[in-house]
């Protein structure tokens, strides 16, 4: 018997890029990153003023390219920061759209992936789905206590790649991914680190603007007390501390480059201060593998390391030179965000998984009074 072939646009809105993708069913059949200037990206003041600019360059490219958008079955878009919900593919409805435009949770771009896949679903008078957005909580109630009663630890990760890795390791391994205890580290422009317990993700650093390890441009963990000085120093503004820490931390903060090739080259040059500050990321990271590996007390599959940063031979041998005794380490550079919607939207399509409601009946442990 023939299998129903769907047809279906996915969309990644990232911090300088829109990468889009078409699918028919599991096979690609085109993909492109639409890199904007960021002159003009900066020209906004918000994230969500971006919509109008975004769906038409969009809208463009895929008329230029031939596609014709009439036989798209559906259109899945990468979450935002939404409420916070357990992972899975959400059709977008009112209440998902009315906090993607507030940015319920903060400002990323990827809070226009559901609008823009609503807006030019609904014209089509066909599904907009998005698929583990950033947002998604699967935390173990332990894990979300920090240790200051005010403050409650959040969950806000690369879900979607982490999610889509894991998945394909565990089928590589000829097994179900709610079988198996994975650490799944996606080392990208921010780096977030995953305890997976038997396909629950319990344990995870906000990578956006909390914690873990730095990164290319986010300062990761910093100590608390002083940073609390900085803070009342009277020589910063909120927004300027919060750019250090978010944009202009990490990599860029120590040598003013977010890009680890150049950091390479700089290390290949005999720059001393780069090749401290590249291996403390290493070191760092390896630490939270660390702390992960004790959240699933020990019992661990594999550790994955993804994203961009996995593409560095040297750093990843650092990483896993501190690390292998935990386990197996399996690299699967790069990352398969088109792929991971498009399969997302797929299972729902083919009736394999039930499509959930937002914002569902999450019901996590309040911590605070
Ligand atoms: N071949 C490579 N070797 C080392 N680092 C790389 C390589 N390719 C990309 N990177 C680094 O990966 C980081 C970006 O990762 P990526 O996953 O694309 O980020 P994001 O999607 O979060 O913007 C950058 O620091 C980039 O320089
Ligand atoms: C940690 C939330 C998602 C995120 O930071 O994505 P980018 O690294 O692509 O900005």
């Amino acid at each position: 018997m023939q299998t129903k072939e769907f047809r279906i646009l996915v969309i990644n809105p990232g911090s300088t890029s829109t990468k889009i993708g078409v699918f028919d069913n599991e096979r690609s059949i085109f993909e492109k990153t639409i890199r904007h200037d960021t002159d003009v990206i900066q020209s906004y003041k918000s994230i969500i003023d971006q919509y109008e600019f975004r769906k038409q360059t969009i809208l463009e490219t895929l008329d230029q390219e031939g596609i014709n958008i009439s036989k798209l079955s559906a259109v899945c878009g990468r979450g935002g920061l939404l409420r916070p919900i357990e992972g899975g593919t959400y059709r977008v409805n009112e209440q998902m759209l009315d906090d993607l435009r507030k940015g319920y949770g903060g400002q990323h771009a990827s809070n226009l992936g559901g609008i823009l896949a609503h807006e030019i679903a609904s014209a089509l008078n066909i599904p907009a789905f998005i698929v583990d957005p950033v947002v998604v909580d699967e935390l173990d109630p332990i894990a979300r206590i920090s240790g200051f009663s005010l403050i409650e630890r959040r969950s806000i990760f690369h879900a979607l790649n982490q999610k889509a890795v894991a998945r394909r390791v565990a089928k590589e391994l000829g097994k179900k991914y709610e079988e198996l205890n994975f650490i799944v580290v996606h080392m990208g422009g921010g780096i977030t680190v995953g305890a997976h317990k038997q396909g629950r993700v319990v344990d995870v650093n906000n990578g956006l603007d909390g914690e873990g390890p730095f990164s290319p441009e986010r300062a990761g963990t910093v100590p608390a007390g002083d940073l609390v000085s900085l803070c009342f120093s009277g020589e910063y503004y909120r927004e300027e501390i919060l750019k250090m820490l978010v944009g202009q931390g990490g990599l860029v903060g120590y040598l003013g480059t977010n890009d680890a090739v150049k950091v390479e080259k700089m290390i290949e040059a005999g720059d001393e201060k780069a090749k401290l500050v590249y291996s403390a990321m290493a070191y760092q990271v390896a630490k939270e593998i660390g702390a992960a590996s004790a959240v699933l007390a020990g019992k661990v599959d594999a550790i994955i390391l993804t994203g961009g940063l996995a593409y560095g031979k040297g750093f990843v041998k650092e990483i896993a030179d501190r690390v292998k005794w935990i386990a197996d380490v399996i690299v699967h550079p790069g990352e398969n965000e088109l792929q991971a919607l498009a399969e997302g939207a797929l299972r729902v399509l083919r009736g394999e998984e039930k499509e959930k409601v937002y914002p569902g009946n999450f019901s996590k442990v309040e911590v605070l009074q």
